[in-house]
């Protein structure tokens, strides 16, 4: 599509592969980044995609209430129960029916590797785009999660028919 806009977004968020093996067994975390790209074929009759401040206000508000300072793990994992009992903020990955309204978004991904992230933002992104005025036809083209200064993962959305 013609137009794109992007905003980014950090966050602060342990999490841990055991399905992985190797170090990724080990709780650790990462400053994690997003950047979440909405396209459109047209432009509003306000001239945008869709406004900056309300998209990143929105995907801020989701991201820093359940994924910043959390611990991301798979619904499987034994440390889920340990952490809440501490007083930890857990997020889980693949509950097949979440209590947790936010967790629904994660569904279908049994662990929270980055791939897993970016297709849970590029959810969260599509929820927070349908709740804003925007260009006809907008829709979230792409959605780039950083774990490391090394390590990405792409998801781009499949375009509805
Ligand atoms: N496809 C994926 N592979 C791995 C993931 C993932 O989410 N998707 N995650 C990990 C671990 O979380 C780990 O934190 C990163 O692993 P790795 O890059 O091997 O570790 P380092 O950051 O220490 O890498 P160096 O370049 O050696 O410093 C593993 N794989």
């Amino acid at each position: 599509m013609p137009h794109k806009i992007t905003v980014e977004h950090s966050f602060e968020t342990g999490h841990r592969l055991p399905h992985l093996g190797g170090k990724c067994v080990s709780l650790h975390g990462h400053s994690w980044s997003a950047a979440v790209t909405v396209s459109a074929p047209e432009l509003s009759p306000e001239v945008t995609v869709v406004e900056f401040g309300a998209l990143k206000v929105g995907l801020r508000r989701w991201i820093d209430e359940h994924l910043d300072h959390a611990t991301m793990l798979g619904a499987r994992d034994r440390l889920i129960e340990p952490l809440l009992a501490e007083g930890s903020r857990v997020f889980c990955f693949g509950v097949e029916r979440p209590a947790d309204v936010a967790e629904q978004f994660a569904y279908g991904l049994p662990w929270p590797t980055v791939e897993a992230v970016a297709v849970l933002l590029g959810r969260v992104a599509e929820s927070v785009l349908a709740g804003l005025p925007c260009a006809v036809g907008a829709r979230v083209e792409r959605v780039l999660v950083r774990e490391t200064r090394l390590n990405t993962a792409v998801y781009e959305p499949p375009v509805p028919r």
